[in-house]
């Protein structure tokens, strides 16, 4: 079959397959909880069944990449193998991975609460394409990126500093041809007419199921037995003939079950049985290909009553084979193919025996007309959406998906180049070092937004930059600026100690530390909106929790980064609505809207525009008579602010550098420190344009012309009052 085995020694099989996969995974995707006592001997030995199944993940990844060849795609299959997309990309950046979840993919409130769960996440991220069997696993799969990772997730997949991983459903489906030209064999024509000599004069219905807990076996029984309760005269009318294929009988919850099933089914026979039939046939065993598709022909109601289950091949491979009988599906909410199947089928809720048991009743009662008529629905599905076309579906995604990542990797600015930064850095004479503060020199906050102190932390310098801080601004070949949304009050408090230039508020107001404040702003800007504009913000901020606003001197910010994301993004939109009907509509306010926040203030003032006012400054202050040859920006500007001087265009791109080679491994640690903290995996940086000719990052004009010395307006501080020098 050209297939190549993996060998996994007996105690990895027993630590990975019945462990992690099967007694972890396996329930908690499908939204059962463990029993109390398996609860806690698992917590106990989580963690060394998860190490078994990342030890089992490489084992596979080993054996792909020995027999990889340039150009293959490589498809993993299941919750198996949630780790191998990591490890193969880790082999080989180039190689084309898709992976495909056959089973749900719970809600992200239940993922959660895996300890595993942003180490799973991220391994499936590394992936290119992502695939589920129906649009809502997918979008539980995209919102736990966003709420557990703290990722964006866009209408394509989710997106990971430029790199995105695409997410979409591609349904099963099965290879319909093999069912229905099986039925013409003469062997299927055999066992069809044993059947139906066997059953003559009784309706038959079918569960074809693994003998598995999200199959709803006793529920199915137990709605059966319900409805030969309450019709009686049914019962010698009906048979229910039950496949219970064995399935991981290592594992112990699937041993109960097996004797909780025989329990019931031999309680209900017992009661409803007589000397010559009985009413439910359970078989604890498979049936080869050719006995179950004439079993599928001469069923009359086919009963699927999963709990959870991601398709659900058995509902599909009935309908294939119902072309002369049309029999009726009664099929469970909860399965993958209520989604495709639900319009010929009677879904039920699995949990809900009364609504089976009479959802039974119709369907034995159903008039021909109404069979043929769901019939018709579902058998076009199956025979159009077959197994061929899915994997067809998926590698031909797969492949598009290659093609327009690497037509949007030229779009996003390369990786910074660490050692050029280093070696441009250390032969530069004047060099120019934009820094952010929040999310750059300050505390990293957890996605979750569970750093309880937050807003303590966002204010606070991180104890790590400090040092490097302090040999960079005493370097006498160096300027800093930092340039943060922040007001003038937080920077002096976390900046005063350092020989460095401090643009608060996006560059309104400026100061070197060694002087006292200025601002390049028009005198009597009008402030008269901010009221208005604070009511709105209160009023959200009350109703969405873990959300704040800060009132700056020239503008007003509502963040909800520590609150829940997608309610966040939804009070946003709620809250521009207000401001635009309301107090903006006919003021001169610019409104940004950042990642996780809204911001309002007077036109003109953005860190683009500041950074040209304070190049002016500093550039006539210090007298400058080397042209600045050497730029560095470490920040979270936002995308799209555009520096005035063009110097780069940053989104959680950092360009970093050192004067002194002695301060090399201080840099090396600066890095390693900003793109640990912050994930900054994708550290980037773009080519500049300024003037002329291009330069890179790091070099930045040579023939670099001052703006025109700019008026400079002092402010008091002490009495607040601004006043033109
Ligand atoms: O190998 P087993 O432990 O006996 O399990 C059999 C397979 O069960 C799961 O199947 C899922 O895939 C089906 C096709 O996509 C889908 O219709 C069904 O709803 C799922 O349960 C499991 O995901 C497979 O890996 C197992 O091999
Ligand atoms: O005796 C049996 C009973 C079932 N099956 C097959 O097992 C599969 C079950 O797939 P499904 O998606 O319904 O559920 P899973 O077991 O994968 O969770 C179907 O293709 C059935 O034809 C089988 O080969 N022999």
């Amino acid at each position: 079959m050209r297939c190549i085995p993996v060998f996994l020694d007996e105690e990895i099989v027993n630590q990975y397959y019945n462990g992690y996969c099967n007694n972890i995974l396996w329930p908690l995707f499908h939204y059962l909880g463990l029993p109390q006592e398996d609860r806690l001997a698992t917590t106990r030995t989580f963690q060394s069944q998860f190490d078994a199944y990342k030890k089992a993940n490489q084992m596979f990844a080993d054996v792909v990449n020995k027999h990889y060849e340039e150009g293959d795609v490589v498809w993993c299959h299941d919750y198996h193998l949630m780790f191998l997309p990591k490890c193969l990309k880790q082999y080989n950046d180039k190689m084309k991975v898709g992976w495909f979840l056959h089973t749900p993919f719970p809600s992200s409130e239940i993922h959660r609460t895996l300890p595993s769960r942003s180490e799973l996440l991220r391994s499936v991220l590394a992936a290119d394409l992502v695939g589920f069997h129906t649009y809502d696993y997918a979008r539980h799969f995209v919102s736990a990126c966003t709420r557990i990772l703290g990722l964006e997730g866009t209408p394509e997949g989710v997106e990971d500093h430029g790199k995105l991983t695409r997410v979409a459903a591609f349904p099963i489906g099965i290879d319909s041809d093999r069912f229905t030209q099986a039925l013409e064999l003469p062997e299927v024509q055999e066992h069809m007419k044993e059947l139906k000599e066997r059953f003559a004069g009784r309706k038959v219905m079918l569960g074809v199921d693994r003998l598995d807990m999200i199959k709803g076996i006793p529920q199915k029984i137990l709605a059966f037995e319900k409805f030969l309760e309450e019709n009686s005269h049914w019962r010698d009318k009906v048979v229910l003939l039950q496949i219970a294929v064995p399935t991981r009988k290592d594992v112990p919850e699937y041993q109960k079950l097996t004797s909780q099933v025989h329990e019931i089914v031999g309680r209900i026979n017992g009661r409803f049985g007589t000397l010559t039939a009985v009413p439910i046939h359970h078989l604890d065993r498979s049936l080869d290909f050719h006995e179950l598709c004439a079993l599928y022909a001469v069923t009359d109601v086919a009963l699927v009553t999963s709990l959870r289950d991601g398709m659900n091949l058995v509902s599909y491979e009935f309908v294939a084979c119902q072309a002369s009988k049309k029999g009726v599906l009664i099929l469970s909410e909860f399965a993958g193919a209520a989604q495709s199947l639900g319009a010929g089928a009677i879904l039920v809720n699995p949990w809900n025996i009364t609504e089976i048991a009479a959802s039974i009743g119709y369907a034995l009662e159903m008039s021909a007309d109404e069979r043929e008529k769901r019939h018709q629905f579902n058998f076009k599905h199956v025979k159009t959406h077959t197994s061929q076309e899915w994997a067809a579906t998926f590698v031909s995604e797969l492949n598009d998906t290659i093609v327009e990542a690497q037509l949007r990797t030229r779009q996003v600015p390369p990786l910074l180049p660490n050692k050029v930064a280093v070696d441009c850095y250390s032969k530069s004479n004047n060099r120019l070092i934009i820094l952010g503060f929040n999310a750059t020199l300050n505390e990293p906050v957890d996605a979750l937004g569970r750093a309880g102190q937050i807003r303590e932390l966002e204010h606070k310098l991180h104890s790590n930059t400090k040092e490097p801080l302090k040999k960079l601004s005493d370097d006498p070949k160096t300027t800093i600026v930092v340039l943060s949304g922040s007001g003038r009050a937080v920077l002096d408090k976390n900046f005063s100690e350092f020989n460095m230039w401090l643009a608060a508020e996006n560059g309104i107001f400026l100061r070197h530390t060694s002087s006292e404040w200025m601002t390049t702003m028009p005198e009597n800007l009008n402030m008269d909106w901010v009221d208005s504009v604070k009511h709105v913000f209160e009023y959200f901020t009350e109703r969405t929790p873990r959300s704040h606003f800060e009132l700056r001197e020239m503008s007003i910010v509502w963040n909800y980064k520590y609150a829940d994301v997608e309610f966040g993004r939804i009070q946003a939109r709620d809250l521009l609505q207000h401001l635009w009907a309301g107090p903006i509509s006919n003021a001169s306010l610019d409104v940004v809207q950042g990642g996780r926040s809204v911001e309002v203030r007077t036109i003109g003032v953005s860190k683009g525009a500041a950074i040209d006012r304070i190049l002016g400054e500093i550039v006539h202050k210090k007298g400058m008579k080397t042209p600045i040859d050497y730029v560095l920006c470490v920040g979270h500007f936002l995308a799209k602010v555009t520096f005035h001087l063009r110097l780069c265009y940053c989104y959680r791109k950092i360009m970093i550098g050192l004067a002194d080679p002695k301060l090399w491994n201080l840099m090396k640690m600066c890095i390693n420190f900003l793109s640990q903290s912050y994930h900054l995996n994708h550290l980037q940086y773009q080519e500049l344009c300024y003037p002329n000719p291009i330069l890179t990052g790091h070099h930045l004009c040579q023939n670099y012309q001052p703006p025109p010395k700019p008026v400079r307006r002092q402010l008091n501080t002490r009495n607040n009052v601004r006043c033109q020098t």
